[in-house]
């Protein structure tokens, strides 16, 4: 679902045949990128250069098509295509590199999130019927065909926290990457320039100094809205490199959360292996018996 919305965001890709063909290739490249660098027929690897390769591919046809077909589209892919407004014109390579890193960067950040929302509330009916509670106030001004829009998305301070904690109690992200400029000296320790650094972010998350009784689930503590501009808030990491999707991200988040805390109620299968590292998976699926509200 996480990524059928990314494509239709970003590159305006409707469920069908190309988003059939595209996602299989995209989750392999997802696969390959954390995987071991072993270059050999059937590795993770191997795999994801090739579904790297085939992804490509399908995006070269698709600028073409666009091209011939004059239409204008308001996606992502739309704007990045508009020569004549962009002061730098990008190359077919860069534009389908980046629509590569946004989809890349967009959908498994928002699915893991809402897979680990899903849990957090099935183990936490407190937290679930607060923010029921908001949904349903939301829903209670509105028909039930209308869908939600910017207002009330702008009343759902709770689903934020709720956002929030899973992030940080999952650690969805668990660090961000730098290179040094300089040599830098940290604790006495040299970090020569050039050196590529994992600033590994998880550890603060679990502070107890930042984040009293920070292994329980409390998206209450993100009420105090201070604690969003602190510098050791990093879920979305940090400094000019800050994720640029983090509005988009929450947003589609909540109207996940919406739709599902208004419509089901939902009870685990159980025995599904939950997985923290190298990051947070369900590896054969988090398993959920749904049924209407
Ligand atoms: C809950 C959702 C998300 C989380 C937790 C998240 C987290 C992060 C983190 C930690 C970084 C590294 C930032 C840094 O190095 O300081 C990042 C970068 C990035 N994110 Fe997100 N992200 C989310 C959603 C999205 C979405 C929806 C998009 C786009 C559609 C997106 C696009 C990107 C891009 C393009 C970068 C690279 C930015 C750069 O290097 O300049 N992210 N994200």
């Amino acid at each position: 679902m996480a990524l059928l919305s990314s494509l239709k965001q970003i590159a305006g890709i409707e469920s069908g045949t190309i988003s059939k063909e595209f996602m299989p290739e995209f989750f392999k490249l997802v696969l390959g990128t954390i995987s071991l660098p072993i270059d050999l027929p059937g590795t993770n690897y191997r795999r994801g250069f090739q579904a790297r390769k085939n992804i490509v591919g399908m995006l070269r046809q698709l600028i073409e098509e666009r091209r011939a077909s004059q239409e204008t589209h308001n996606d992502m892919l739309g704007c990045l295509m508009r020569t004549n407004e962009n002061r730098y014109k990008l190359s077919d390579e860069e534009i389908i590199d980046l629509i590569i890193t946004i989809l890349y960067s967009g959908y498994e950040t928002v699915s893991t999130t809402s897979m680990m929302a899903v849990k957090y509330l099935h183990d936490h009916p407190r937290v679930l019927d607060e923010l029921r509670k908001e949904h349903l106030a939301i829903r209670e001004r509105k028909r039930p065909e209308d869908p939600i829009d910017w207002n009330d998305y702008k009343l759902m301070r709770f689903t934020r926290a709720v956002i929030f904690e899973t992030s940080r109690l999952a650690t969805i992200v668990n660090g961000v990457l730098r290179k040094t400029t300089k040599d830098m000296e940290l604790n006495g320790f040299v970090i020569p320039k050039g050196w590529r650094i994992y600033v590994y972010t998880r550890e603060i998350n679990y502070d107890p100094l930042l984040y009293p009784d920070p292994l329980a689930f409390n998206p209450w503590r993100w009420l105090d809205k201070s604690l969003e501009s602190q510098n050791y808030f990093l879920l979305f990491g940090g400094g000019t490199r800050q994720c640029p999707g983090k509005e988009l991200g929450i947003a589609e988040i909540s109207t996940f959360l919406h739709y599902f805390v208004t419509r089901y109620r939902w009870e685990e299968v159980g025995g599904d292996k939950l997985m923290k590292f190298p990051r947070v998976e369900a590896p054969n699926g988090l398993h959920i018996r749904v049924s209407a509200y």
